[in-house]
């Protein structure tokens, strides 16, 4: 863990190795985030962490290293809803990035144009306790239904153990749904355990939830080479493989006492995806559809 003398923590390696997997041209890391820099871009008052900056340049570098071509990047928790920090490193990547915000109940139609007009394709809905103070369903649904017209997507952010309740809250979403690091399952269940199997139930139900098959780093306690992680994934992204999503997850938030080797995590997409046609739709077709669909 490295801490400052301020008390701001990092949460990702300064030295990823590189990746003996290649990623296929045009690749997307969907799902990334960007902390800062603070002196520009102020952390929320309610923030439940306070980062160290992981600004549009580190994020650049690492992704050249890595292979990636283009990045996704999620509004993280520590920014609020203030999304300058993610609206600033969509505007400087030259056109290779676009975002999903987090968003005021109360935003006006023309701030969601804004919004539009600089990238952001999706709103997330976060509903990790220790993240965020509230997380009032009917106000999202509300942003649900008003982001309808604009082409957008919720990403959704939740632990296994409420998935029940999240049923009807996400049966109502009138938008494509996608679900972050696949509601957190137990991954050493395996892959018919009964995390997998409620979720497999969801994706079921409806044709237009997608999922991010992310967070080895997370979700297996054994750590690399996310042996569990791996088995239990791998059959997801095949039966599923018109509607998954990879991203490195950069920079890790909170994961300061369990750092990952982004090589490391690039390591895992030909296990969970093991043809190239598979990994070109989890790493070029899927995510392209759904955040430049106008390049599709
Ligand atoms: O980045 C992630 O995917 C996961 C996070 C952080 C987060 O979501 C946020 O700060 O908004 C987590 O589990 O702590």
């Amino acid at each position: 863990m490295s801490t400052d003398e301020n008390g701001r923590i990092r949460s990702w390696t300064l030295t990823p190795s590189t990746p003996r997997y290649s990623p296929p041209a045009g690749a997307v890391d969907a799902h990334c985030h960007v902390f800062g820099p603070m002196a520009r871009f102020p952390f929320s008052p309610k923030a439940k962490y306070l980062p160290q900056d992981a600004g549009p340049d580190a994020l650049f570098a690492l992704r050249e290293k890595l292979g990636f071509a283009r990045s996704v990047i999620v509004q993280a928790s520590c920014h609020g809803t203030d999304n300058a920090a993610t609206l600033n490193g969509i505007a400087v990547s030259g056109g290779t990035c676009r975002g999903v915000a987090v968003v005021d109940p109360a935003i006006s139609d023309a701030d969601l144009d804004m919004l539009h007009a600089g990238g952001i394709r999706g709103v997330r809905f976060n509903f990790l306790k220790r993240l965020v103070d509230d997380a009032p369903m009917d106000k999202f649904l509300d942003i649900a239904k008003r982001i309808e017209r604009l082409g957008w997507h919720v990403v959704v952010y939740f632990e296994a153990d409420s998935l029940d309740e999240m049923r009807p809250f996400l049966a109502a979403i009138p938008v494509p749904i996608v679900i972050d690091h696949m509601g957190r399952p137990d991954v050493t269940q395996g892959r018919e355990g009964a995390d997998m199997s409620a979720f497999r139930t969801l994706l079921d139900g409806r044709t237009d939830i997608w999922t991010k098959v992310t967070c080895p780093d997370r979700l297996d306690p054994a750590g690399a080479p996310y042996a569990d992680f791996v088995k239990a994934v791998r059959p997801l992204v095949a039966d599923y493989q018109d509607r998954v999503l990879w991203g490195t997850d950069w920079p890790h938030p909170n994961m300061e006492t369990r750092i990952p080797d982004d090589g490391g995590l690039v390591e895992v997409i030909p296990q969970i995806a093991p043809t190239a046609a598979l990994q070109h739709k989890l790493l070029v077709a899927n995510p392209m559809r759904l955040y430049w669909p106008e390049e599709d």
